[in-house]
């Protein structure tokens, strides 16, 4: 029987968390207070839904194939990278072979160019190149990480995202990454608020757990310099993305102001491998933290991780569930990987795009072994209590 045909590609939004995680209702951690570019504003500084942040959605892109297999997948994107996909990238899958998985991203990369390059467009060329990947282990009956090449180890482990790494700590977890609540807009009492949070939490875990500060790129240089180094008697083990994800020229810097021996990292707002090059080649950062649903897919992190391993810097991806898992398995060059705590207290492990993966695994003690990713594809499936919205019906 020969290679099968790509027949059908659908784009569906969804709402409500999932791939879009910081679609949250009231009272959520990851809602509560955090700073952003926009805290200048005192009007969005509360939360950032009130900017936009979940303003998007979830795309999910279905590929069928000619012999009925569908493979699927989510990221953040909903309506108008539905309509990239229905317009402008489904010419270029549609009659194409499911092995065809290079060609494909790079006529969708090639054509996009124009008005493409990172961003939403990228965010939607990932959820079509995850799918395909998704699509071509159903077709094999292998999980992606077989498809990778192989896993470099039988067991992941994690760091935890939220509010409350000393939970974190109880829950397994090998460190905690807390988001920052004040940026420079509050001046000296959001720095010492800043660093009043660090201490505090570090009394709760002890001196070894590892800590670290997720900026969220609210912050200018001097100010990120200044945290650093306040943050350094209390053991922080990495700043993250401090600065806006264009001043490869400021994470230069900062990367050489921090006290010695804390890391700086950044890249989850970052696309393909250029962006990357970029981060790498001007020693921007340590740890580079793309998210396989918005740098490119797992086509371009492949190339990205490959880049970096070249520069001995570590692949830690941004927390993108399924897609990251199986991704991290397969590299040596990613130790660890990060799990967003989705629940609003950040005080019970829930998977990370609930509701909208059926058979999405989730940490047990801060640990996910391998077979927990041994069932095709990425092993998940859309929960079908989920309303799917095809507003580009083709
Ligand atoms: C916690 C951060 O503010 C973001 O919400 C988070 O999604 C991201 O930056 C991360 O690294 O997980
Ligand atoms: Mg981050």
């Amino acid at each position: 029987m020969g290679i099968p045909t790509i027949k059908h590609v659908r784009a569906f939004t969804l709402r409500g968390g999932g791939a879009d995680y910081h679609d949250q209702a009231d009272g959520h951690w990851i809602d509560d207070h955090i700073a952003t570019p926009m805290s200048k504003y005192p009007e969005y500084r509360q939360s950032r839904r009130t900017f936009g942040i979940n303003v998007l959605g979830t795309l999910v892109v279905e590929i069928e194939a000619s012999d009925g297999t569908i493979g699927f997948a989510v990221t953040t994107g909903g309506e108008p990278a539905a309509y990239i996909v229905e317009k402008h990238l489904a010419r270029f899958l549609e009659g194409a072979r499911v092995t065809d998985i290079e060609k494909i991203w790079d006529q969708m990369y090639q054509s996009t160019l124009y008005y493409g390059r990172k961003g939403i467009v990228i965010n939607t060329i990932s959820g079509v190149d995850l799918a395909l990947w998704d699509l071509l282990g159903k077709i094999r009956q292998e999980p992606v990480h077989q498809l990778l090449g192989g896993a470099v180890r039988d067991e992941l482990q994690f760091y935890a995202t939220g509010a409350r790494p000393d939970l974190a700590q109880k829950m397994g977890f090998i460190g905690g990454k807390m988001p920052l609540h004040h940026g420079p807009a509050e001046g000296e009492e959001g720095l010492r608020k800043n660093l009043e949070e660090l201490a505090t939490m570090r009394e709760r875990v002890g001196p070894d757990f590892w800590l670290m500060l997720d900026c969220w790129m609210s912050l200018d240089l001097n100010y990120a310099t200044r945290l650093a180094v306040g943050a350094h008697e209390h053991g922080l083990k990495w700043i993250e993305e401090a600065l806006p994800p264009d001043d490869y020229w400021g994470y230069a810097a900062l990367r050489n102001n921090v006290p010695k021996g804390m890391l700086v990292t950044t890249g989850e707002h970052e696309a393909t491998r250029w962006g990357f090059r970029m981060l790498l080649e001007m020693g921007c950062c340590d740890i580079i933290q793309p998210d396989v649903g918005w740098c490119g897919g797992l086509t371009e992190l492949v190339k990205i991780s490959a880049l970096a391993d070249a520069h001995n810097a570590l692949v830690i991806p941004h927390g993108s569930s399924v897609y990251s898992y199986h991704f991290v398995a397969t590299r040596h060059n990613s130790p660890f990987a990060e799990f967003l705590m989705m629940a609003p207290k950040a005080d019970e492990v829930v998977p990370m795009f609930h509701p909208q993966l059926l058979g999405e695994p989730v940490p047990v003690n801060g640990r996910m072994r391998l077979s927990e990713l041994d069932q095709p594809g990425f092993g998940v499936t859309i929960n079908p209590e989920c309303q799917l919205h095809r507003p580009y019906n083709r």
